[in-house]
C-alpha cells in the first residue's frame, strides 16, 4: 500500500493534474495507492477572501467565486471528453450553487465563525479531489472518490481540529473493505468531527491527512509530491547553494519543518513515525529526482549538520529580576500566562543565575503576551522585585538541524564564529540536550546574511564567497580591478574564494551589483551610473548587509578614511593603500585597531609602506613573535629614489618628477612625495606598527625642497621646480663630486624618527638602491648587527595593486 500526496501546485492546472495522474498510474505497478490531494494552487485563500468580503458586506466575493467555478471547469473539460465532460461540469456547477449559497448566508449574517469558515475551505478540497477522481478514472484508473470527512473523525476545534485516531482508523478499514483494489482519491486537510460537521486540520493540513491514512493502513510508504526536489538544506529562496538533502531521520525532518522548510507540514511525520513507515518527498515536475528519504535511521554519512532553518517574526520576551532568583514557580506563571492567551513559545532560555529568563514567542503575540505577564506578576513588578515584561521585536532564530551533532564538538564553536566574523550578533541561545537543534536569536535583518554564512560553513567547504566594495578606481584600483578579473578562476580553485566585486565607486558615480559586476565593462558602465555620495556608498555597503564584505579603500581621500570606523563596527573588514587612517592622529590609528579586534574585522593596509613589498608584515612578524625593533632605517619613496636615481642634469629636475607621475609612482598629489610628506607618513606607520606612540608632528622632516615649490597648485609646483633647476643640479652635483649618490632616508631609532636627503657613499646599505626600488633594514633584539632586509619595486600600480590583492585574499581567509 503507498499513499501519495500531491500539493496545490501539482494540482493547479490540467496539465499538472495529468501529470499527477501519471505518477499515480505508475504506483499502482507496484500496489495498492491512495492519492490525496490538495484544493488547486490558491484556491484555499480564494475561498478565504470570499468569505472574508461576504462577512464585511463586501458583494466582491460572488466575483470571486465566478473565478474559481471557471477555474475548475476549464480544468474539468481540459482533463474530460464526451459525457464524463458534462457530467463532471454539471457536478462543478452544482458545487458552486451551493457554494455561493453558503457566501450569500454569511453575507446576510455579517459573520464568520471558524466552524464556517472550515466549511467554506472545504470545498476547495472537495472540488479538486472531485475532479482528480474522475480524470484519473478517465484515463483507465480504478478509482473511488473517498470522502474525508467519512475518513478522518477530529474533535470540534475548528480551524486546527485535533484527530481521533482509533475512530479514524475504523474509518479508513471499513472503507478499504468495501473498496479491495481501488486507486482511493482523497481530499486532504479535511474531516468531520462526531456530528458530521466539517472540520480542518490546519493549513498545510493534507500532508497530515495523507500522514494519517498512511499510519491507518499500515502503509509501505508515504510520497509527498510537491514542487521543490526534496528538503533542501536552506531555504533555496535565500541561499543560492542549497542542494536537497537525499535521506534523513524523522527527527531531523521534523526540527526543520518546525523551522520553517515549508515543504513539510510539521505534524505530518507523527503518524508515520509511529509505525515506521518511510516518507518520501518528491518532485511532481522532476519525477526523476531522489527527493529526500525520511525514516527511522538514514545511512550515517559525513554531513553533522542536515540542514539550516530559520523562523521570522519573532519577539523575545525578557523577564528579569532579582526577586525571580531560588524561588520556585516563576516560570511555571510565566508559561502559564502564556498559555491562558494560547500564546505559542518558540523557545525558552534561561541563565543559570535564574536571574531572567526569556522566551521567543511569534511577533504578532507580543502586545497580548505584555499585558499576560505583567498582569501575572503585578504584585512583584509593584514590589520591585521584578522589570515589567520586556519584549524584543524584529528577530528571528535560525537554527542548525542534525542529529550527528550530537557529540560533536566543535558545532557551536563554528557556528559562533562564523556569525561573529560577519557582524552577526546573537541574542540568545538554545540547545536541547538531544543536540539535534542548535537555535540562536538574531536580529531578521541578519538572517540571509547568517544562513548563508553558515551554509557556506558547514556546506560548501568547496567555497567562501568574498563581497568587495571599491572606492576610488583610479591608477591602483583600476590595476586592481584588473588583476582580479584574471584571477577570479585561480581564487575559486585555488584558495576556494568567490570573490565579487558588488560595488564600485568613483568619487561621482557608483554602479552595483550583487551578483557581482562584469570586470570588463565596469568602466563604461561607471561613467553612465548615476551620482552618488561616499556617505551614500558607506550606508549601501552596510545596509547591504553581505556576508564576508570587504571595503577596498584605493583612493588618497581623508573623507574615505573617515568612513572606516562605521564599517568595522559593523565587522566589514577594511583594505586600504591609502594612508590617511594610519598616519592620522595616534588616537584614530589606535581606535580602528581596537575595532578591528573588537570587531573581528580585519583592518589591513600593508601597502601603506612600500607599496606591494612585505614591510608591515614582515614588522609584525617580529613584534609578534616577541622580537623588538631598535632602529630602521630606510629608503621608503619610489618616487624620490626614481627621480635621484634618474636625475644627472641631463634632463630638468621637473622633467624627471613629471615622468615618475606618468609612470604612476607619485601621490595623486606629487607634492607629497617631493615634500618628504609621504616618507614622514611612512616612518610614522612603521614606528607605531613597532609599538611606539607617535605623532606626525614628532617627525623631523628634513626637506629639500625650496619653500616656494610648495606654495599654489600642482602645476605651480612643476613651474617652480623649473624656476629653481640650479638648486637641485648643485645638490646633484656637490654628491656627484664627493663620489656620493643621494638618496631620501627615513631614520627611527629610540622613539625619534627623521626623513632627509642625504648623500651616500659606496659600500653604503642604501647606496645600490636601483629604480624606484624601497628598502627597509630593521635592526631588533634578534637581529642586531646585521639587519632584516626587505627590499624591491616600492612603488607604481601594478605592485601597489598586487600588494592590494593579498591584503583582499588575507581577510577573505580569517
Ligand atoms: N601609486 C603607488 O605606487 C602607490 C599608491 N598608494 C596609494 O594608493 C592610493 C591611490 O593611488 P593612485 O591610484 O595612484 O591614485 P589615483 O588618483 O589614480 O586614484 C585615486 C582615485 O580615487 C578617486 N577618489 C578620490 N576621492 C574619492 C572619493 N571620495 N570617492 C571615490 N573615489 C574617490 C579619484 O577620483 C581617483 O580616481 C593613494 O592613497 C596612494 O597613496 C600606495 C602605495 C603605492
Ligand atoms: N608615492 C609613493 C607610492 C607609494 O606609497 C612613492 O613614491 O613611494
Amino acid at each position: 500500500m503507498q499513499v501519495l500526496k500531491f500539493g496545490g501546485t501539482s494540482v493547479a492546472s490540467a496539465e499538472n493534474i495529468r501529470k499527477s495522474i501519471a505518477i499515480v498510474a505508475t504506483a499502482v505497478g507496484q500496489g495498492e495507492v491512495v492519492m490525496v490531494v490538495s484544493a488547486l494552487g490558491g484556491t484555499t485563500d480564494a475561498l478565504i477572501g470570499a468569505g472574508r468580503a461576504a462577512a464585511s458586506a463586501d458583494p466582491s466575493y460572488s466575483e470571486a467565486l465566478n473565478q474559481l467555478q471557471h477555474r475548475h471547469i476549464a480544468a474539468a473539460q481540459a482533463l474530460l471528453d464526451g459525457g464524463v465532460q458534462k457530467s463532471e461540469a454539471d457536478a462543478i456547477t452544482v458545487q458552486f450553487v451551493e457554494l455561493r449559497r453558503f457566501c450569500d448566508g454569511i453575507f446576510a449574517l455579517g459573520e464568520l465563525s471558524a466552524r464556517t469558515l472550515d466549511k467554506l475551505m472545504s470545498y476547495g478540497e472537495l472540488l479538486s479531489s472531485r475532479l482528480v477522481a474522475a480524470a484519473a478514472k478517465a484515463q483507465g484508473l480504478d478509482a473511488v472518490w473517498a470522502d474525508a470527512r467519512q475518513l478522518v473523525r477530529t474533535n470540534s476545534r475548528f480551524g486546527t481540529a485535533e484527530v481521533n485516531t482509533a475512530a479514524t482508523e475504523q474509518q479508513v478499514a471499513a472503507f478499504r473493505a468495501k473498496n479491495p483494489g481501488k486507486v482511493w482519491v482523497v481530499p486532504g486537510f479535511i474531516g468531520s468531527d462526531g456530528h458530521g460537521v466539517t472540520t480542518t486540520l490546519g493549513r498545510g493540513g493534507s500532508d497530515y491527512t495523507a500522514a494519517l491514512l498512511a499510519a491507518a493502513l499500515n502503509a509501505d510508504v508515504l510520497e509527498i509530491w510537491t514542487d521543490v526536489s526534496g528538503m533542501m538544506t536552506a531555504d533555496p529562496r535565500l541561499v543560492r547553494g542549497a542542494r536537497p538533502i537525499d535521506r534523513i531521520s524523522y527527527q531531523e525532518a521534523m526540527e526543520l519543518s518546525h523551522f520553517g522548510a515549508k515543504v513539510l507540514y510539521p505534524p505530518t511525520i507523527q503518524p508515520v513515525m509511529r509505525r515506521g513507515i518511510p516518507l518520501w518527498i518528491k518532485n511532481t515536475f522532476a519525477p526523476a529526482d531522489y527527493g529526500t528519504l525520511v525514516e527511522v535511521k538514514p545511512p550515517r554519512t559525513a554531513a553533522v549538520v542536515q540542514g539550516i532553518s530559520s523562523i521570522g517574526n519573532l519577539t523575545l520576551l525578557n523577564l528579569e529580576g532579582s526577586g525571580m532568583v531560588g524561588i520556585p514557580g516563576f516560570s511555571m506563571r510565566l508559561f502559564a500566562a502564556l498559555a491562558r492567551e494560547r500564546i505559542n513559545v518558540v523557545l525558552i532560555t534561561q541563565s543559570s543565575s535564574e536571574h531572567s529568563i526569556c522566551v521567543g514567542v511569534n511577533e504578532a503575540d507580543t502586545a497580548t503576551a505584555q499585558v499576560a505577564v505583567d498582569e501575572e506578576f503585578a504584585v512583584e513588578i509593584a514590589a520591585g522585585r521584578i522589570e515589567p515584561l520586556r519584549p524584543e521585536r524584529e528577530l528571528a532564530i535560525v537554527a542548525l538541524v542534525g542529529e550527528n551533532m550530537k557529540d560533536h564538538p566543535g558545532i557551536s564553536g563554528k557556528l559562533f564564529g562564523a556569525l561573529g566574523q560577519n557582524g552577526v550578533n546573537i541574542r540568545a541561545i538554545a540547545q536541547g540536550a538531544s543536540e539535534k537543534n542548535i537555535s540562536t536569536v538574531i536580529r531578521a535583518a541578519d538572517v540571509r546574511k547568517a544562513i548563508n554564512v553558515l551554509h557556506e560553513a558547514f556546506f560548501e567547504a568547496t567555497y567562501k564567497q568574498v563581497n568587495l566594495f571599491i572606492l576610488g578606481p583610479g591608477n591602483v584600483g583600476s590595476k586592481l580591478l584588473e588583476q582580479l578579473a584574471h584571477q577570479q578562476q585561480h581564487l575559486l580553485e585555488k584558495l576556494g574564494l568567490q570573490v565579487r566585486v558588488v560595488a564600485i565607486a568613483s568619487s561621482r558615480h557608483c554602479i552595483v551589483n550583487e551578483q557581482g559586476l562584469d570586470l570588463t565593462a565596469w568602466p563604461a558602465e561607471l561613467a553612465d551610473a548615476p551620482p552618488q555620495s561616499l556617505e551614500a556608498f558607506t550606508q549601501l555597503i552596510i545596509s547591504r548587509n553581505l556576508r564576508n564584505s570587504i571595503f577596498v579603500d584605493v583612493t588618497a581621500n581623508p573623507a574615505a578614511a573617515r568612513c572606516y570606523p562605521h564599517l568595522l563596527e559593523k565587522s566589514i573588514a577594511v583594505v586600504a593603500c591609502n594612508k590617511v587612517a594610519c598616519s592620522s592622529d595616534y588616537a584614530h590609528y589606535a581606535r580602528l585597531k581596537s575595532l578591528s579586534t573588537e570587531f573581528n574585522a580585519s583592518f589591513l593596509f600593508e601597502t601603506n609602506v612600500g607599496a606591494g613589498l612585505p614591510i608591515i608584515g614582515t614588522l609584525n612578524d617580529l613584534t609578534r613573535s616577541g622580537d623588538v625593533v631598535r632602529r630602521m632605517q630606510a629608503v621608503l619613496s619610489g618616487t624620490l629614489n626614481f627621480v635621484f636615481n634618474n636625475y644627472d642634469g641631463t634632463r630638468p629636475f621637473a622633467e624627471v618628477v613629471r615622468q615618475a607621475q606618468t609612470e604612476g609612482y607619485t601621490e595623486p598629489d606629487p607634492r607629497l612625495d617631493l615634500s618628504g610628506s609621504d616618507v614622514a607618513r611612512k616612518i610614522l606607520i612603521l614606528a607605531r606598527e613597532a609599538g611606539e606612540v607617535m605623532e606626525m608632528s614628532d617627525i623631523e622632516i628634513d626637506t629639500f625642497l625650496p619653500p616656494a615649490c610648495l606654495d599654489g597648485d600642482v602645476e605651480a609646483f612643476y613651474t617652480q621646480m623649473a624656476a629653481h633647476e640650479a638648486h637641485f643640479r648643485a645638490l646633484y652635483d656637490e654628491a656627484t663630486a664627493a663620489g656620493k649618490r643621494l638618496k631620501f632616508v627615513a631614520r627611527y631609532a629610540d622613539g625619534h624618527a627623521a626623513v632627509g636627503l642625504q648623500q651616500v657613499a659606496p659600500g653604503h646599505d642604501l647606496y645600490d638602491l636601483r629604480g624606484k626600488d624601497n628598502v627597509v633594514l630593521f635592526y631588533t633584539d634578534r637581529y642586531v648587527e646585521q639587519p632584516l632586509v626587505v627590499k624591491g619595486a616600492g612603488a607604481g600600480a601594478e605592485v601597489t595593486a598586487s600588494g592590494v590583492f593579498a591584503d583582499i585574499v588575507r581577510a577573505a581567509r580569517v
